[in-house]
């Protein structure tokens, strides 16, 4: 039986930190096997492999090269499942959580763990609409519950119908108690990866205080260069700049590298964790970045095309023909869809 599989590439890939999955992998198309059959497969830099005809061996790569090939990860693009070539342009979705109940109170947040309000609700379903013709292969949120709130809730209303599963690779046993024993569902799972790196900026001893309150005590501009000076932290707390060197490190080292791979990815996160990777990709001064704003559950598209990030702005309206106008995987994509559906 062993020999009757040597055409195919077959081995052991390291996913998702340490856990280990057989996958066959054939025509650019990764499908789960039986333990038992393993052949050597060099990984190049961007996810590209081949093989040593035949060869009996034990695949070597890092996870990150993996982690292109995972199978709860396959783009969407593949609405059917067949073998797939990496499209040439990805989506990336950033939204900032809906209002939660310290916005709704005007207190600082920043690392607090609040939930949403019932309008909170609303605002990531409505969200949820806005893009639910536009791929998610992958979803990060911060480990705040607003952030994961708005993203489960935005992805209730998404046409593909897969289900968001976050990751628990916390310990051994966290990622060995929520393996998923079948490859059909695990075709039909977006994976959703919380990390502390994308949290609001630490607000320091303003978490809690009445934004308006502390205007009145310290005055309008100081809370004013608290709330959106690059360099200047709140006492005890981080400044955007600060909040930046960690939000940014974490999307350069790990959600670029999706993006770059084929997959389309969401961020669900905060007013300045999303301000400071928005700083990043529209390429903004640490001038232009202190008029920036950003409403809570407004989803923000940007295409991922030969390593540039282009902004297509918010879909406003449910049809988004605006922003399906501007490139033509997403058209197909939404195409597929509808064939899909209907
Ligand atoms: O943490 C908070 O209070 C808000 O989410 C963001 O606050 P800001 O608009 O004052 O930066």
């Amino acid at each position: 039986m062993a020999n009757a599989m040597l055409h195919q590439i077959v081995g052991t890939l390291q996913l998702l930190g340490n856990s280990r999955t057989n996958y066959e992998i054939r025509n650019n198309s990764v499908n789960l096997i039986p333990k038992g059959f393993k052949v050597e497969v060099e990984f190049s830099k961007r996810g590209i492999y081949s093989s040593r005809e035949g060869k009996l061996g034990v695949i070597r790569a890092s996870a990150s090269e993996t982690s292109v090939v995972d199978p709860v990860l396959a783009p969407s693009n593949n609405v059917t499942h067949e073998p797939r070539t990496k499209p040439n342009e990805t989506a990336l979705i950033l939204i900032r959580h809906g209002e939660s109940l310290w916005n709704e109170k005007n207190l600082f947040t920043g690392c607090v763990d609040v939930p949403l309000t019932k309008k909170g609700v609303e605002e990531a379903i409505e969200a949820g609409r806005r893009i639910s013709n536009i791929p998610v292969d992958m979803i990060f949120t911060s480990a705040l519950i607003r952030a994961q709130m708005t993203a489960m809730l935005a992805m209730t209303q998404h046409r593909r119908k897969k289900v968001p599963i976050i990751m628990h690779n916390e310990s051994e046993q966290a990622k060995a108690w929520s393996q998923i024993y079948s490859e059909e569902t695990i075709k039909q799972s977006i994976p959703v990866i919380a990390a502390w790196q994308l949290n609001e900026r630490m607000y320091g001893e303003l978490q809690g205080l009445n934004k308006q309150e502390t205007a009145d005590r310290f005055g309008k501009e100081k809370v004013h260069e608290w709330r959106r000076s690059y360099d200047i932290p709140p006492p005890d707390g981080e400044s955007l700049e600060m909040c930046a060197q960690r939000a940014v490190a974490y999307f350069k080292d790990n959600i670029e590298p999706q993006l770059q791979s084929g997959k389309s990815v969401m961020i669900a996160a905060h007013g300045n964790s999303l301000r400071s990777i928005i700083m990043y990709l529209d390429q903004l001064t640490s001038q232009e970045v202190i008029s920036l704003e950003l409403s809570t559950g407004i989803p923000m598209l940007y295409i991922f095309k030969e390593d540039n990030f282009i902004r297509r702005g918010s879909p406003v309206a449910p049809t988004e023909t605006g922003v399906y106008a501007y490139t033509r995987g997403l058209a197909q994509y939404r195409q597929k869809l509808d064939e899909m559906l209907h």
